[in-house]
């Protein structure tokens, strides 16, 4: 069981809607719950309020272990692209930070990687960090909610970075920019001044409030802008200049160029979202990935080296080394506003950053020339003097850093989600790091490369389509056993018969388990069925084929253990029970359920199209995915269930397996009520059925909970199935479609589940080398099996 502390969550994320409340409780609601906001709830006058909280401040810090705070720093925006490289930098100088952020063109998720590599850089542990960040999801826009927010806090200085940046964007919707950006700021102030939150403010101001010039631009250079955006960033600065000359604030505004690139370690970059307008250097991106064909280049006529418009480019980083070092400046000084422009003071043209891009990828970048952009400046590039004289502050970082970095980013997180936007405390513990996902994807390829060497496989060479004779079939899945009769007319079938629990266990022999098989078959045998004389098996286990024809299990899973089976024959096994049952039948095949559903297309598309399928997936109790390999004309099994490399482990997968961890443990139906569980103690054991019916009931926690597991689960099988067709559809022609079977209880019996995974694995397929077809097909496996048994012949080994 996880304790209770490790459920709580350390990161949170709640709406402060306020919502009716008296006395006490009305003043801690919405506040965070420290010892501060605890004793602020039950202080009187504002005074006594301000010394309490300093006392609980400096009791906080004198207990922890990193070295005292530096105080309190309140991020509007702070997940966002600008935001989340900022606050890391604030984390790293030692400032706790209050974000607040409605994350409706960002998420929550880069928070942890912003306190992973704060922790390495500080050489703490990330749990010991995680009370110097907080998130409160509020909208600016909502005067309510940011007061409930804020009323209770005070923090030595604001950096307001929420808001809207396109300059394209803004000329389309300029009302849209004036509410975000004039409204929003004008709520926070008034909120910070209403309720003495802080007087010290950093604005994200922009250099597009400047007339264009060729010349390089400085702070005293005229005012003019040329688009929405900018007029709502001047707006935005002239409103805190007033408060400084009427109220005493401490203002700093700084006026970014051309922001771009991504963090040295590659995890924290500018997400795109589908909402958002993008910007140069991620539109190269997409091209770089295949995502967009070619970048538009909006206008060839400036008056500029190349005629592409030129701008000045500035290392996010950099960027954000520039919002601590206004801080400090700021808070070192009397009431007063400056402003800075940032930039490095060399202008680049569109063409050139896309030389630099296609140099920094390796992969060439197709452009096509556009009209101009409305709202465009031909030119602009900063002189940034001021800042290098008054904050000590430089860009290190070189353009061709600006687009290596980028490009780091891109291959950390290509072909990732926004999944984890998860705003409830489960995310806590089963959100894996998003670039760790997306290694599941790179891991899962090079895995069934070598699967697929190791494990046996079956020839299709004899392959044919209908079923001409009966077949009988007795197929052992996890916890069913199903038994069926098929033949020209279609099939007769028995069970699911749930497989009694006894039977698994290693107290009880192969021989009473294949009695249990054998009797199953008995209730319908009729001898006089034309070639009714033979039985396919197929078994959800490992198996072993031999040379000579003989197919052995190799090891029970899904906490099987009944005795004298592994390793053993296993058609000599079920001969005996046919034998003893007085069933004049032999075993023609036996084969693993993964392998046989391959041959059940047929028994979908007999009159048209292929009639095996190129790959097949089970996902039940276990899990399992197999593949043709068109060359040598034989299906793989890819022992898919097995797979323990670049899994995204959490705290709640490592409490409950260990290193253990395998993929069959992260998506099977045996193991996610397990993890349910750990997230939910108070439910008790659970079982999948529980799991779907707390899923179509009403919400709770444990609901909340199953989604969380059972979304996280399609997700990682379509990134295995991705992966497996990669490999897979290589001896593929070019175009022709790739056929994959679907089987198992999550396919059938949760339909989330397979929403969920026709999802994730739809916004893969623009990377996958050809179209995809997904066929669901109950009893897959037995049906399979019947097709690929009629072709033995007695006698004849089964290959
Ligand atoms: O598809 C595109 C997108 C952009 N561009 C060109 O690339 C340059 C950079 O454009 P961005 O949209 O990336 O950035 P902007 O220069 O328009 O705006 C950025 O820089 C501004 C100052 O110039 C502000 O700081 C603003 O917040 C910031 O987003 C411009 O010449 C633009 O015309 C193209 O040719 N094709």
């Amino acid at each position: 069981m996880l304790p209770a502390a490790c459920i709580k969550p350390h990161l949170q994320v709640w709406s402060t809607k306020p919502k009716r409340a008296t006395g006490k409780a009305r003043l801690l609601r919405g506040a965070w719950t420290t010892p501060v906001t605890a004793l602020v709830g039950v202080a009187g006058s504002l005074a006594d309020q301000r010394r309490v909280r300093r006392a609980a401040a400096a009791a906080a810090c004198a207990t922890r272990g990193l070295g005292g705070s530096r105080g309190r720093i309140l991020v509007t925006g702070g997940c966002g692209y600008i935001g989340s490289h900022t606050v890391l930098e604030l984390l790293e100088a030692k400032f706790e930070v209050l974000i607040l952020d409605n994350l409706c063109r960002s998420d929550s998720a880069c928070l942890h990687r912003v306190l992973r590599l704060a922790a390495e850089h500080l050489h703490v542990e990330v749990d010991e960090l995680r009370g110097h960040l907080r998130l409160k999801k509020v909208d600016l826009c909502d005067e309510e909610s940011l007061e409930a927010a804020l009323k209770f806090e005070s923090f030595r200085a604001v950096i307001h970075l929420a808001g809207f940046k396109s300059v394209g964007e803004s000329m389309r919707e300029p009302l849209r920019y004036y509410e975000n950006n004039v409204v929003g700021l004008l709520n926070l102030v008034k909120v910070l001044k209403r309720h003495h939150v802080s007087k010290s403010l950093v604005l994200s101001s922009s250099c597009t409030v400047y007339r264009p010039s060729d010349a390089k631009i400085s702070e005293d250079s005229l005012l003019e802008p040329t688009c929405p955006y900018g007029n709502t960033k001047r707006v935005q600065e002239s409103m805190l200049q007033d408060l400084v000359e009427s109220d005493g604030w401490t203002v700093s505004c700084l006026r970014y160029f051309n922001p771009a690139g991504a963090h040295s370690s590659g995890s924290l970059g500018e997400v795109l979202y589908p909402s958002s307008p993008l910007m140069l250097v991620p539109l190269l991106r997409q091209v770089a990935l295949g995502q967009r064909k070619e970048l538009k280049i909006f206008g060839d006529d400036y008056d500029t080296k190349d005629g592409t418009a030129m701008r000045d480019y500035i290392h996010i980083q950099d960027l954000a080394d520039a919002h601590v070092a206004a801080l400090q400046h700021l808070l070192a000084g009397e009431a007063a506003f400056h402003v800075f422009n940032l930039g490095t003071g060399f202008g680049r043209s569109v063409l050139e950053v896309l030389q630099a891009y296609q140099d920094a990828s390796g992969c060439e970048l197709q452009y096509k020339i556009e009209q101009r952009r409305a709202g465009d400046a031909a030119v602009a590039v900063a002189d940034s003097k001021l800042a290098n004289d008054l904050l000590g502050w430089y860009a290190h970082r070189g353009f061709e850093e600006i687009m290596a970095s980028d490009w780091t980013f891109a291959l950390h997180t290509k072909g990732n989600d926004s999944l984890y936007n998860e705003s409830c405390f489960i995310s806590q513990h089963l959100v894996p790091e998003p670039y760790e996902v997306g290694n599941v994807y790179r891991a899962m390829v090079k895995e069934i490369q070598k699967a697929s060497k190791q494990v046996g496989s079956m020839s299709i060479h004899s392959w044919s389509p209908a079923l001409d004779t009966t077949q009988y079939v007795i197929d052992l899945g996890g916890t069913y056993l199903r038994a069926f009769k098929l033949g020209p007319d279609g099939y007769l079938k028995l069970g699911p018969v749930k497989v009694p629990e006894q039977l698994k266990l290693k107290s009880t022999s192969a021989r009473d388990l294949f009695d249990f098989m054998a009797s199953a078959v008995a209730k319908f045998f009729q001898p006089m069925d034309i070639g009714g004389e033979q039985l396919c098996l197929v078994f959800s286990f490992a198996l072993e084929s031999e040379n000579d024809g003989v197919t052995r299990m190799r090891r029970w899973a899904k906490d099987w253990a009944t005795s004298g089976v592994e390793g053993a024959n296993l058609t000599e096994l079920m001969d005996l029970a046919l034998k003893r049952q007085k069933l004049p039948l032999r075993v023609s095949r036996v084969m693993n359920d993964c392998i046989s559903s391959v041959f059940a297309l047929g028994a979908i598309r007999t009159s048209s199209g292929p009639n095996v399928a190129d790959a097949a997936v089970v996902v039940g109790t276990g899990t399992n995915a197999c593949y043709v390999d068109r060359s040598g004309k034989s299906v793989f099994s890819t022992e898919w269930a097995g797979f323990r490399k670049g899994l995204p482990s959490t705290a709640a997968d490592v409490e409950l397996h260990g290193d253990e961890l395998t993929l069959e443990k992260m998506v099977s139906g045996l193991y996610l009520p397990r993890i349910v569980e750990q997230l939910c103690p108070d439910a008790g054991s659970l079982s999948m059925k529980d799991l779907v019916k707390a899923l179509e009931g009403p919400e709770t926690p444990m609901k909340t909970s199953a989604q969380f597991v059972i979304r996280r689960s399609a997700y990682l099988c379509a990134q295995a199935l991705a992966a497996l067709i990669e490999v897979a559809a290589r001896g593929k022609p070019d175009g022709e479609v790739f056929h994959v079977l679907l089987d198992g209880g999550l396919f059938h019996c949760v339909p989330i589940y397979r929403a969920q995974f026709e999802y994730f694995l739809a916004k893969r397929q623009a990377l996958l080398p050809v179209p995809v077809k997904l066929h669901l097909l109950k009893d897959a496996a037995s049906i399979g099996a019947a097709h690929a048994g009629q072709l033995w012949k007695p006698g004849q080994a089964a290959d």
